[in-house]
């Protein structure tokens, strides 16, 4: 029998592992496999996915949609090896065009043991209020135009005249499977089977984002000073897509918080290991962000 495959796909800090860790979390008595892909050379959502899950393969340091494709089919296999999992999550990063992924799992070779079932979309609902221009992305669009199903992420607190907007926004293109309005209440028996009659032949070319976006890897062995981290985020985050990491401060060494920072909304969390340093990844616009000069204002916090 085939493997089910869930795609999920959604722009940069839009929830896709908070949508997946809560999926992992229900109890279904499943064996899943999640293959996650980050953009940088960290993979923090490897470390965050890691408790949730028998199997967590990290693929980083490029796109499984474009440059990392070979990697994808290779981890894939690898997967199949063995007692096969009953389903296998594919985490695309946040500037994947889920096309080139669609395209690699159809491997003919692959193909009789893998089955994609459903390409879920996780849409970030206040971040498609607040910002006009996000549905004009090419990016943005094919995430969601590829999809079976629509997640909606962030809607806590938000007015049902709001999220009746986004809907028929989307409605309107095309979009009719919407499921759970938040991590929690998505069940796996509501997302599998979705899309598995929707014919998906070789794709529309992808949208290239090696491009579009820069990124920059910042460590440090040590850990930092909590102002001088504040202060330092604040400036560079203006010109800041995204941003995620592990970080430890002087005031409390051996404790590792999670880092996220999506838009201009940067929040600090317990880490379920202790550990100390920072690693931090970083994400922009290239016309916008200059990793050097971002380096130059973290490596100023440990000087
Ligand atoms: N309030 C709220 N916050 C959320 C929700 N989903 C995600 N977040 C927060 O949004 C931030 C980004 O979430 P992630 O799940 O890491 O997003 P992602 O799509 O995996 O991010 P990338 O893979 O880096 O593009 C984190 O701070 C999450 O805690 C949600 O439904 N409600």
């Amino acid at each position: 029998m085939s493997v089910p495959i869930l795609l999920v796909t959604g722009f940069l800090g839009s929830g896709k592992t908070t949508f997946i860790n809560g999926l992992l979390h229900i109890e279904h008595g499943k064996r899943i496999a999640a293959i996650v892909n980050d953009f940088g050379a960290i993979n923090i959502d490897e470390a965050l996915l890691e408790s949730a899950t028998d199997e967590v393969i990290g693929l980083k340091n490029g796109c499984i949609c474009c440059s990392l494709q070979g990697d994808l089919l290779r981890t894939l296999k690898q997967v199949l090896v063995g007692a096969a999992p009953d389903l296998i999550v594919i985490e695309a990063s946040g500037v994947s065009d889920p096309q080139g992924i669609i395209d690699a799992v159809m491997d003919p070779v692959l193909w009789p043991a893998l089955l994609l079932d459903s390409v879920i979309c996780v849409v970030d609902v206040p971040d498609m209020i607040l910002t006009a221009e996000r549905a004009a992305d090419p990016l943005w669009l094919a995430q969601v135009m590829a999809a079976d199903i629509i997640q909606f992420s962030k809607v806590d607190g938000l007015a049902s005249s709001d999220l009746s907007k986004v809907t028929m926004r989307l409605r309107a293109m095309g979009k009719s499977g919407f499921v759970g309005l938040d991590a929690d209440n998505g069940s796996l028996s509501a997302l599998l089977g979705f899309g598995r009659a929707e014919p998906r032949g070789a794709g529309r070319a992808t949208v290239q984002s090696a491009e579009r976006f820069a990124t920059l890897e910042w460590r440090s062995d040590a850990p930092i000073p909590m102002a001088a981290f504040q202060n330092a985020i604040a400036s560079i985050s203006p010109k800041v897509l995204r941003a995620k990491g592990l970080v430890s401060f002087v005031e409390k060494p051996s404790t590792q918080l999670v880092f996220q920072l999506v838009g201009q909304r940067a929040t600090l969390a317990p880490h379920t290991e202790d550990g100390v340093g920072c690693a931090l990844v970083f994400i922009g616009e290239k016309n916008q962000f200059d990793p050097e000069t971002t380096r130059a204002v973290l490596d100023a916090m440990v000087l």
